[in-house]
């Protein structure tokens, strides 16, 4: 039997970096990124997330994140939600007094995440090969504090944005849409020439660490 009065989660790593992504980014943030995901994306830049990891209990993990004096925490993964203590750990990070966000591909259901917590949805598009994994169900759940990411991979998968923008009006129901190019997969000019002829209502944004660091590890 799990001992409840000390809950454990699989992890991959803690770092302290500059955020790459969503509405916080550039600020300095604590990453916690959980280990697992049962989804596939072929664009996926932390396979190595997958499998391994070492556990540790939600205690140590606060105290790991306290060592670093942050404001800002990022949980992510792997598939965080994958993990159901995860709900516990982001709920303990908000009673802490951090600024919280989770990032998600919005496969699992995101209703029970603590409304303090800034969602971060990933809609997999087609091309991430993981659309049909997507609970559309969780949209109703989102609102100002939240935010949906579409990472895109072609002038298709973009169409397929568009659509889905519209059909949920997302630009009035969460705080961000954001369009992110897939890293490589298409030219982020491109994405924003799209983006500006249609004039959408949403931002674009390019994985800033990738460009600070160029995926190196701890970042
Ligand atoms: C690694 S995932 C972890 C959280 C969750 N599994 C998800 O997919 O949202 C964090 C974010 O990085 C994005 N991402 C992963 N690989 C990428 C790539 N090659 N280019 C752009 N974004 C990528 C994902 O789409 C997701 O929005
Ligand atoms: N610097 C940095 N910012 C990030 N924002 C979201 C990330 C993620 O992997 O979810 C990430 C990451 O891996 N590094
Ligand atoms: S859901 Fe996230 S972690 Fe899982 S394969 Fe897709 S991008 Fe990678
Ligand atoms: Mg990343």
């Amino acid at each position: 039997m799990p001992d409840q009065s000390n809950p454990t989660l699989r992890l991959t790593e803690i770092f302290y970096s500059i955020q790459g992504e969503s509405r916080t980014l550039g600020l300095p943030t604590v990453f916690v990124r959980l280990t697992g995901c049962p989804l596939r994306c072929n664009y996926c830049d932390t396979a190595y997330a997958f499998s391994g990891g070492e556990v540790m209990s939600l205690d140590a993990i606060l105290d790991k994140v306290r060592s670093f004096s942050p404001r800002y925490i990022c949980v992510t993964g792997g598939e965080p939600l994958a993990q159901p203590n995860c709900l516990t750990l982001l709920q303990q990070l908000c009673d802490a007094g951090y600024e919280v966000s989770l990032e998600t591909s919005g496969a699992l259901d995101v209703s029970g995440v603590d409304t303090r917590i800034s969602r971060v949805m990933d809609l997999k598009t087609p091309d991430s090969g993981e659309a049909h994994r997507n609970l559309y169900t969780n949209v109703e759940h989102l609102g100002l504090n939240d935010q949906v990411k579409f990472v895109i991979c072609s002038r298709d998968d973009y169409d397929w944005a568009r659509f889905q923008t519209d059909r949920f009006q997302l630009p009035g129901r969460v705080g961000e849409v954001l369009f992110s190019p897939s890293h490589g997969q298409v030219e982020a000019r491109q994405l924003a020439e799209w983006i500006v002829a249609d004039n959408l209502p949403v931002r674009f944004q390019m994985q800033l660490h990738k460009y600070l660091w160029n995926d190196e590890p701890g970042h």
